[in-house]
């Protein structure tokens, strides 16, 4: 199921929260909405919901009016970061729930609740109450309680965001691969780019109530729209006046390009970090440690920059340097 939401407008009193929004969500697709905190995804997802309306605007459901029909008619699942359980029901009969009041055949509940803890990978805790799970598998059992009465859209509102990173990262893999196999339309919102750049087959970058931009995930990290962009989704230097991507530098010996000293270098795993001192200027470049060691970077050693440039064929992928000035004008900084 497609959604579409026009030029969705919402305020909270003399707040705007949401600001001439316009998203596309394909079928089958799998949406991330990413932004700072306080800039409107959860508010962008409960519009979608039909938890809030909007001031203005409106949102299209398989190409059908919907900005007005209540929730209970959109069929959408929801994930909260801290999901409410059923403290006293077993993980079964947590699954199970939507589906006993619909009041479905019991052969049915059976093998839907089945199929999904397989799914979820919970099928021997299915006996366990709430409090027995961990947190990454209690988000997993929110998942297949979501599922379970087939919802055509899934929304998630940070649904992992309460646990610890490694957790996190093992939950967004498997997110990724439980989506290839149901393949029911999800948006799910984060503040982390990673989570976003990894699961996501397309990323809308809200921030300010505004959407930034939208793509797929390389298109964003390769070619942003604005610096606020470019800033949020990786590190970024800058050479000059232009912003650019750390890995986006060569480092040269022969004098070409901008003349600096390389000031201090830290090894990251497979990574070397150069921070160089172009006159005053801190430009920090990440190569690997092959190409580090075979230029001899050490600090003290005269070396010379050049951002390598989009649109240039030869490079093809590359950021192209944003120059100073362009993009979301008094866009937040952020490093993440
Ligand atoms: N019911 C409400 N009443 C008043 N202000 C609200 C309400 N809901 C949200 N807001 C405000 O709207 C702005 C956007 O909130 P929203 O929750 O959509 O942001 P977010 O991008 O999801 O942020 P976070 O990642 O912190 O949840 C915030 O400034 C918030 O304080």
């Amino acid at each position: 199921m497609s959604i579409q939401v026009r030029a969705v407008r919402k305020r909270f009193g003399a707040f705007t929260a949401l600001d001439d929004v316009s998203v596309d969500v394909p079928t089958g697709g799998l949406t991330a909405l990413l932004g700072p905190s306080g800039g409107g995804k959860s508010t962008l997802l409960r519009v979608i919901a039909g938890l809030e309306t909007p001031d203005g605007g409106e949102v299209l459901i398989d190409g059908l009016p919907a900005t007005h029909l209540p929730v209970r008619e959109r069929d959408v699942g929801f994930v909260f970061q801290h999901y409410a359980a059923f403290k006293h029901l077993t993980v079964y009969r947590n699954v199970a729930f939507g589906l006993e009041i619909r009041r479905r055949p019991a052969g049915e509940i059976r093998d839907r609740v089945g199929e999904l803890l397989r799914l979820v990978r919970l099928e021997q805790f299915a006996d366990r109450l709430p409090a027995q799970l961990s947190g990454g598998q209690r988000q997993r059992m929110a998942l297949a309680r979501a599922l379970a009465v087939e919802p055509r859209v899934l929304l998630l509102d940070e649904p992992f965001g309460a646990l610890d990173a490694q957790v996190r990262k093992e939950l967004r893999e498997w997110l990724r691969r439980l989506h290839d196999e149901v393949r029911v339309t999800t948006v799910f919102v984060t503040h982390d780019q990673e989570e976003a750049l990894e699961v996501a087959d397309e990323i809308v970058v809200v921030n300010q109530g505004r959407v930034e931009q939208t793509g797929p995930p390389d298109e964003l990290y390769d070619r942003p729209a604005t610096e606020f962009v470019m800033r949020f989704l990786g590190p970024t230097t800058r050479l000059g006046d232009a912003l650019v991507r750390p890995h986006d530098i060569d480092v040269r010996l022969d004098g070409v390009g901008v003349p600096g000293r390389v000031d201090r270098l830290s090894r990251v795993g497979f990574e070397v970090r150069a921070h160089v001192d172009c006159d005053g200027q801190q430009v920090m470049v990440t190569l690997d440690r092959t190409r580090a060691a075979a230029l001899d970077l050490a600090p003290g050693r005269a070396v010379s920059l050049v951002a390598t440039s989009i649109g240039d064929p030869a490079r093809p992928g590359t950021t192209r340097p944003i120059s100073a000035g362009t993009g979301a004008s008094g866009a937040a900084e952020f490093h993440p």
